[in-house]
């Protein structure tokens, strides 16, 4: 016998004569049949196999001292992971009931009623006042009540408790369903309870990951409302809100999701039959992609290309039935489902659709912006982007979407690292909470700081839209433009750094950060999406580039500018770097005139290369194939800017005590420094700061992370997610991160029966025929 048997002789079976241990075999044949289900022991719920049910009373009352130290160390929060898993494989040595009854009543499996001090000490020692920060976040005192009020009435519900679980659990098909019931709740709650469209946001963000009919608020109901004249609104929009059709927005194809222009569904125009006649001709023109179309949607609103008499008319809306309304049956002439597995979790149905001759009625066409007459006459009445009005708002969305995400995780990243103990710092002392490693505050807190930016800039974004949205209802479209280059960007902006920041996060919380249970897998794999949905991430960075460089064009024929581009039309000739000592780095208005230098030198070199390129005969698509990547890199720059600009302000005007304020400053300026020492070639290369400013920045930024440090769970408590929002074992409120991922495994399908199906059917037959072999 090898020693690792020995060993495992020794730990599982003690002077048991009946080992079943396999491994065993050919010198202790099994006295039961392998497959014998004998009587089982439980320990804390989970079937212990009878093997491990002998051990002799000396065993017993060792086994039984040494546990009830653990489970005090478990209390006090001292114990490791490691200590855990031991504590577990300790238990399988003991036999006696009552030891077993009293482990599982206490010390695995059982979640805390108390925060665990490491937690708490950081609360306790926090510098500013979190109710306030979170009054401030939620936009007022009753504002913030009127959120716990329905956290209280929806997370009171089973099925929105037992949500985490299936998060992180279930199949896709489950999970579907599970979003399906919630969606389907929340807006029959919206109805019997008469929410105001503002209570119905908050409870719509409450559940965050994933509502099956997420398109019916995000893009169908807006769609309608943006596209419909008021008499198709009368009809469609109140039986859409008020539940009665369910749609979505079918505008990607397989072909093509970036360039409307090529869309091929086309939407033929018949002047006999004053109908539109829609067809998917190719492959690539199936749409693909649509949220909530797979399974959920009776109605779309399908973006074809118009056709009327041979002749293209560019992108319009249409509206289309495309299942029954009493079986849910597809249509006559139409094919759809479910597109198949993608990366995480289902949050939606995203859906295929073939359409073969469909034929609408001519009123079908939203025609708010472009009207075709009985006789196929076409009127436009707005640019044809007025039909780009949904995505507009849904890419401002996305960017308060990002910051719901970006907090949650750095939520989860933060009270874990406060927590969680590894290694040695002063080889006296306790293994410090990992929080406190320079290189672990390197990890979350940019995170921390760009959740927090993101928050202040997309609230000053929706307010910009709001404004100009109603500009542009009454017909008045002068602002459209700088519009669509600030939700472009600031969508590009806010998802792609987001993202970025949420996978740091998840491996700062080690192997953990890899299970589905700790909550940041999962919003890891939501996030990544969005960098692509509603306008990728480089083509909406080409968008704003476009638009800057128009702007600066005009800069340069001495045109005053306003608005974001304002600083394009400064004089900048006399720049000088104006951090003239390290205390100077603290100084937001200088760091903003730094970012605002370094745009300007960014947008006006690749401009005038641009011009260079095209007078020296280039063709323009040429040229800006040439500078792309510097035009990205100027889009970027003017987003970084623009962010750091509106954290900044927001601060500035904020009514809030000296605590807060100086906490959210040392935030801003972290995420202000923080941009430059990460694009230190650009603001050198551009002479926004020169070497020296560089180094007082990088020393500022390591006192910066020590600052915050001592603030960061106080920072993220504030931004008061609710456990079930979390999801997460590791990141809730208590942070009992160990018992929770215990008790998360103990809900895993795989362990309901102690030995899996696959045993009998191939691990079974392997081992048995193994050790049939004779070598
Ligand atoms: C839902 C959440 C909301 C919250 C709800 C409730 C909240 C509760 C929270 C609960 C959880 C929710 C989570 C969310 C889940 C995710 C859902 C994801 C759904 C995703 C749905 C989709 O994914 S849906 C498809 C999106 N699909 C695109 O996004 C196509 C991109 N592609 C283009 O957008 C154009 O194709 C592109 C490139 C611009 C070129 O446009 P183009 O073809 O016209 O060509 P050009 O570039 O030549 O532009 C010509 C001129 O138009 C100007 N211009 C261009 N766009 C303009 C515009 N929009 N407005 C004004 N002007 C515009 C431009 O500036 C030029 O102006 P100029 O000539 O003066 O320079
Ligand atoms: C989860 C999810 C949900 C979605 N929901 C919907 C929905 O509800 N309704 C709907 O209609 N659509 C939906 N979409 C589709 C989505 O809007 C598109 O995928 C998105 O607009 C990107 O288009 P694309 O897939 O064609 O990417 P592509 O344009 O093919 O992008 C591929 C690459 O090409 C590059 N590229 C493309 N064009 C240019 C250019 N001009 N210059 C430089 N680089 C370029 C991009 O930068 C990218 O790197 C969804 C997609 C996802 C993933």
């Amino acid at each position: 016998m090898g020693n690792r048997c020995r060993l495992r002789t020794a730990i599982c079976h003690g002077n048991s004569r009946r080992c079943g241990y396999p491994g065993l075999r050919a010198h202790n044949p099994p006295t039961f049949p392998i497959t014998q289900r004998s009587r089982r022991t439980y320990i804390c719920g989970v079937k212990q196999p009878p093997h491990c049910q002998m051990t002799t009373h000396k065993q017993d009352a060792g086994a039984q001292a040494t546990q009830m130290n653990m489970l005090m160390d478990i209390k006090r929060g001292r114990l490791s992971h490691l200590s855990i898993t031991r504590c577990v494989f300790n238990q399988l040595l003991i036999k006696s009931g009552r030891a077993l009854k009293k482990m599982s009543n206490t010390a695995v499996g059982v979640i805390p009623s108390h925060v665990n001090p490491d937690l708490q000490e950081e609360r306790d020692r926090a510098s500013f006042n979190v109710t306030e920060l979170t009054n401030i976040i939620d936009g007022g005192a009753e504002k913030t009540l009127l959120r716990k009020r329905l956290e209280k009435l929806i997370f009171s519900d089973p099925d929105f408790q037992k949500f985490p679980d299936i998060q992180t659990f279930g199949t896709n098909s489950e999970f579907y369903s599970a979003t399906v019931l919630k969606s389907t709740k929340l807006f029959k709650l919206r109805r019997e309870l008469k929410w105001t469209d503002e209570e119905f946001d908050i409870a719509l963000r409450l559940g965050g990951q994933g509502h099956a009919l997420g398109l019916q608020h995000g893009m169908f109901i807006p769609g309608l409302e943006r596209l419909a004249t008021e008499e198709q609104k009368a009809k469609w929009l109140t039986l859409a809100k008020q539940y009665k059709i369910i749609g979505t927005y079918a505008q990607t194809e397989m072909g093509h999701g970036t360039y409307l222009k090529g869309l091929e569904t086309t939407a033929t125009y018949d002047p006999k039959t004053q109908e539109f006649i829609l067809n998917t001709p190719k492959i690539s023109s199936i749409k693909w992609w649509p949220g909530s179309l797979g399974k959920s949607t009776n109605h779309a609103i399908v973006l074809a290309t118009l056709v009327i008499k041979g002749k293209k008319y560019g992108m319009h809306p249409f509206f289309v039935q495309i299942r029954s309304m009493t079986d849910h049956t597809p249509m006559t002439g139409i094919k759809v489902g479910e597109i198949g597995a993608r990366m995480g979790r289902m949050t939606s149905d995203n859906g295929y659709l073939i359409l073969n001759n469909i034929r609408i009625p001519r009123e079908n066409m939203l025609m708010k912006n472009a009207q075709v007459s009985p006789d196929g006459s076409f009127t436009a009445k707005a640019p044809n982007q007025a039909n780009y009005a949904t995505m507009v708002m849904v890419r401002v969305g996305l960017s308060y979407y990002s910051y719901q995400l970006l907090s949650r995780g750095v939520t989860i990243g933060v009270r874990y690292s406060a927590v969680r103990r590894q290694s040695k710092l002063d080889p006296k002392e306790r293994e410090p909470k990992i929080l406190e490693y320079q290189t672990q505050q390197y990890k979350l807190f940019p995170g921390l700081a760009l959740a927090y930016a993101i928050f202040f800039s997309s609230r000053s974004l929706r307010m910009k839209y709001m404004e100009a949205y109603q500009e542009i209802k009454n017909g008045n479209l002068q602002k459209l433009p700088e519009l669509h280059c600030e939700s472009a960007g600031m969508k590009a902006f806010c998802t792609d750094n987001m993202l970025r920041e949420l996978e740091i996060i998840r491996q700062s919380c080690g192997g953990h950060g890899y299970l589905n249970a700790s909550g940041i897998a999962m919003l890891v794999t939501i996030a990544a999406p969005m960098v692509t949905v509603e306008g990728e991430t480089t083509v909406m960075y080409l968008q704003v580039a476009r638009y800057l460089v128009k702007r600066f064009a005009n800069a340069s024929t001495g045109q005053q500018l306003d608005g974001c581009t304002a600083y394009l039309s400064m004089d900048h000739a006399a720049y000088m770097c104006p951090l003239m000592s390290e205390d100077d780095c603290r100084n937001m208005s200088r760091l903003c005139d730094i970012y605002s230098y370094r745009v300007y030198m960014t947008v006006s070199r690749v401009a005038k290369q641009l011009q260079t390129d095209i007078m020296n005969g280039m063709p323009q698509h040429f040229a800006f194939n040439k500078n792309l990547v510097n035009l990205v890199r100027a889009a970027k720059a003017h987003c970084y800017y623009s962010v750091v600009k509106d954290f900044s302000k927001a601060i500035q005007s904020m009514q809030a005590s000296p605590q807060t304020i100086k906490a959210l400053k040392t935030l801003c300026c972290f995420f202000a420094i923080h941009g430059i020492t990460e694009e230190s070639g650009d603001f050198l290369e551009t002479e926004s700061i020169g070497l020296e400013q560089l180094q007082w920045i990088k020393r500022l930024q390591g006192t910066l992370l020590a600052e915050i440090r001592s603030d960061a769970v106080a920072l993220v408590d504030a931004f008061d997610h609710h456990d079930i929002s979390l999801s997460s074992a590791i990141g809730s409120y208590d942070g009992n991160a160990y018992e929770r991922l215990f008790d998360s495994a103990q809900k895993d399908p795989m362990n309901k029966e102690e030995v899996h199906p696959s045993y009998f059917q191939y691990l079974r037959p392997f081992i048995q025929e193994m050790n049939k072999a004779k070598l």
